[in-house]
C-alpha cells in the first residue's frame, strides 16, 4: 500500500531526531534526496547538467533550507543557480552552504515580482521551497504575486520541495496562487494533501525520499492500492467455484428515460467477474439490459437469492423509486452491502449499515450533505474533499466513495482511501455508471468471503471496520485502469471502460503469478 501522513504525523515522527540534535542530519537527507532527483530528471530528458540553470524560490522556515542545500549542491555539480528569497531571510546554514557554493541571491520585495518571474521562467529548472508542512494557509504578498506570475509564464521543470506552496499537506486543499509542479519529492513521508484533489493535481509526480524517521511515523492518514496490492486481493475464484460463490448482485437501475445506465451497469458488473447478475426493472429496460449481456436474468417479481445489491444507476419514477427502497429496506435486514448510487441516495435511511458504499460525485454528495443540514455546493464538496466524504461517512455511518480525478473513499470509522489511475477521457456519461457495476460485483464476491481475517484486506493490515472501504477504492482502482486501456490517450466510451474491464483483472493475474 502506498501511504500518506498529515504533517502533523511527520513532525512528530521527526521529533524524536530534533530533540537527539539530528535536525541538521534530517534536513542533509532531504536535501541531497531532492538534488538527486532533479539530476535525474534533467537526465531523463536527455539534458546535460552542466551549463542548465536552477532557480530555487526559498521561504524563511525549513523548506527554504531543503531547498537552498540541495541548490548548493546542484552547483557544485555544473548548475547556474539563484536563489529567490521570498521573506526576506532564509535558514542562515542553508544560505551560507548556497552562497558558497557560488549561487546567485536575489530578495523578492514590493517592486520585483513580475521582473525575476520573467527571469526565472527562462530558466530550466525551477525548485518551489517557499512553504512545507510548517506553513499556515497559502501564499501571501509578493510571494504570491511573483508564483502567480510565473504560472502564467508556464516555467521549465517545476519541482515541489516536499509539497507545492499554497498546498495544505493535510487535506489537499489549494490557496491560490500554486505553481503547479511536474514532481514532488516528499521527505520522509508522502503528505496525505497529495493524494487527494485539488492538491494532487498541483504536485505532478510524487516520490518520497526517505530520511530515517520512518520507524516513528504512526498509522497512515490516508492510503492508495498499487498494483501489487490489488493482485493480492482480487477475487480469484478456487477450483471447485461455482456462481453462487462467485457472487450474485441484484441489481435495481433504468426507467423508460435512462434505459442505457441499467445496460452499462450490468455489463460492467458481469465484466468484473460476478458469478450473476439478477436485474430488476421494468421490461422495456430488461430488453436492452439482455441485449447487451443476455447472460443477466432479468427477475419481473421477486429475485432469487443476491449477495449483494447496485441500487441507482438512471432511476427514475414513483413506481421505480419504490421499489429501490423496498429492496434498500430488505438489503438492511438481511445484512446484505450495498452499493447506491445515482438516484438511489436520495431514498438512504437516516443511518446506513457500515456495508453500504455510497458513490456520490461532487453535486450529489453537496446534496447527500444537505439532507443533514449542511449547506454546501458543489465547488465547496470538490475544494475539500476527503474533508467531507469523512463528514459525509460519518453522518451516513456508510462508506462514502466520492468520484473525480482523484476518487477518495472514506470510511464510517474515519479512514481514508485514494485512488487515481484513470484518466480525463473517463469523465463521460455512463462511466459512474460502470463504476457503479464494478463496485457491485466486488461487494457480491467479497460479501460471503474474503473480508474476514483470514482474508485478503486482513492480510494487508487492513483493520474490520476499514474493509468494506477497501473494497470499494480497489473498485475505483480497476475503474481507472480499465479507462485507461480503453483509453490509451483517446476517447473512449463507458461501455468501452466495462468491456477493458477482463483486461484489468488479467493484467493483475499474471502481476499475482509473476
Ligand atoms: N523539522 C525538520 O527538522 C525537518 C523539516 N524538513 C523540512 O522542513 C519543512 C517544514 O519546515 P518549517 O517547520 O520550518 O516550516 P516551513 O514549511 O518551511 O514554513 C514555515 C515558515 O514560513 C512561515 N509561514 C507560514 N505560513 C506562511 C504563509 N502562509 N506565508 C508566508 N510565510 C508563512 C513561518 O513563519 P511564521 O509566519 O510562523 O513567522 C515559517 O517560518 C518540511 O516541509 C520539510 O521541507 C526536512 O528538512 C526534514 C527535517
Ligand atoms: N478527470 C477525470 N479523471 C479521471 N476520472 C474521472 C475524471 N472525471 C470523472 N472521472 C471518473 O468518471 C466517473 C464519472 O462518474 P459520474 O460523475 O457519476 O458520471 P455519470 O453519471 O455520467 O456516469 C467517476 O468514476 C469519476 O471518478
Ligand atoms: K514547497
Amino acid at each position: 500500500m502506498i501511504s500518506a501522513f498529515t504533517g502533523t504525523q511527520i513532525r512528530a515522527a521527526e521529533q524524536p531526531l530534533l530533540d537527539a540534535g539530528e535536525g541538521a542530519v534530517l534536513m542533509q537527507r532531504a536535501a541531497y534526496g531532492l538534488a538527486n532527483a532533479v539530476v535525474r530528471e534533467l537526465r531523463s530528458e536527455g539534458r546535460r547538467l552542466y551549463g542548465s540553470s536552477v532557480t530555487v524560490l526559498a521561504g524563511k522556515g525549513n523548506n527554504g533550507g531543503d531547498g537552498l542545500f540541495a541548490a548548493a549542491t546542484l552547483a557544485r555539480r555544473g548548475m547556474r543557480t539563484t536563489a529567490v528569497l521570498t521573506a526576506g531571510s532564509a535558514h542562515p546554514d542553508a544560505l551560507a552552504a548556497f552562497r558558497a557554493a557560488g549561487g546567485r541571491v536575489h530578495v523578492l520585495d514590493e517592486d520585483n515580482a513580475e521582473e525575476l518571474a520573467v527571469l526565472i521562467a527562462g530558466d530550466d529548472v525551477v525548485i518551489d521551497a517557499i512553504l512545507g508542512t510548517g506553513a499556515r494557509g497559502g501564499l501571501r504578498g509578493s510571494a504570491a504575486e511573483l508564483v502567480a506570475a510565473l504560472e502564467e509564464l508556464r516555467p521549465g521543470l517545476v519541482v515541489a520541495c516536499d509539497t507545492p506552496s499554497g498546498v495544505d499537506a493535510d487535506t489537499g486543499e489549494v490557496h491560490w496562487p500554486v505553481l503547479t509542479a511536474r514532481l514532488t519529492v516528499a521527505f520522509g513521508g508522502i503528505k496525505a494533501g497529495l493524494m487527494a484533489d485539488p492538491g494532487e493535481g498541483c504536485a505532478g509526480r510524487v516520490i518520497l525520499v526517505p530520511i530515517g524517521i520512518e520507524e516513528n511515523l504512526p498509522a497512515p492518514a490516508l492510503r492508495r492500492f498499487s498494483a501489487p496490492d490489488l493482485a493480492a486481493v482480487l477475487p480469484d475464484p478456487g477450483r471447485r467455484a461455482q456462481k453462487y460463490t462467485r457472487g450474485v448482485l441484484g441489481v435495481v437501475a433504468g426507467s423508460g428515460r435512462y434505459t442505457g445506465a441499467a445496460a452499462i451497469c450490468v455489463q460492467a458488473a458481469s465484466a468484473a467477474g460476478t458469478g450473476m447478475v439478477r436485474y430488476l426493472g421494468p421490461e422495456v429496460v430488461a430488453r436492452q439490459v439482455l441485449a447487451r449481456t443476455p447472460e443477466a436474468i432479468w427477475e419481473p417479481a421477486e429475485p432469487g437469492r443476491v449477495q449483494a445489491w447496485l441500487l441507482g444507476p438512471g432511476l427514475d419514477g414513483v413506481e421505480r423509486l419504490q421499489r429501490a427502497r423496498d429492496v434498500l429496506a430488505s438489503a438492511s435486514s438481511a445484512g446484505q452491502p450495498a452499493v447506491v448510487d445515482a438516484g438511489a441516495l436520495e431514498l438512504l435511511p437516516e443511518r446506513c449499515p457500515p456495508n453500504w458504499i455510497l458513490t456520490p460525485h461532487a453535486g450529489e454528495l453537496a446534496a447527500l450533505l444537505g439532507r443533514g443540514e449542511v449547506r454546501v455546493t458543489r465547488e465547496d464538496v470538490e475544494s475539500r474533499t476527503v474533508h467531507f466524504a469523512r463528514l459525509a461517512a460519518e453522518h451516513t455511518g456508510a462508506v462514502v466513495l466520492l468520484k473525480g480525478a482523484t476518487t477518495v473513499v472514506a470510511s464510517p470509522s474515519g479512514t481514508v482511501f485514494s485512488q487515481s489511475d484513470g484518466n480525463p477521457w473517463m469523465s463521460t456519461a455512463g462511466s459512474g455508471d460502470v463504476l457503479g457495476g464494478i463496485v457491485g460485483a466486488l461487494a457480491a464476491a467479497y460479501a460471503e468471503s474474503g473480508l474476514d481475517d483470514h482474508g485478503p484486506f486482513a492480510a494487508l493490515g487492513i483493520a474490520p471496520d476499514e474493509r468494506w472501504a477497501a473494497v470499494a477504492a480497489v473498485g475505483a482502482s480497476i475503474h481507472g485502469m480499465a479507462g485507461s486501456a480503453a483509453s490509451r490517450g483517446g476517447p473512449l466510451t463507458a461501455s468501452g471502460i466495462a468491456r477493458a474491464v477482463p483486461d484489468v483483472f488479467r493484467f493483475l493475474g499474471e502481476y499475482r503469478a509473476g
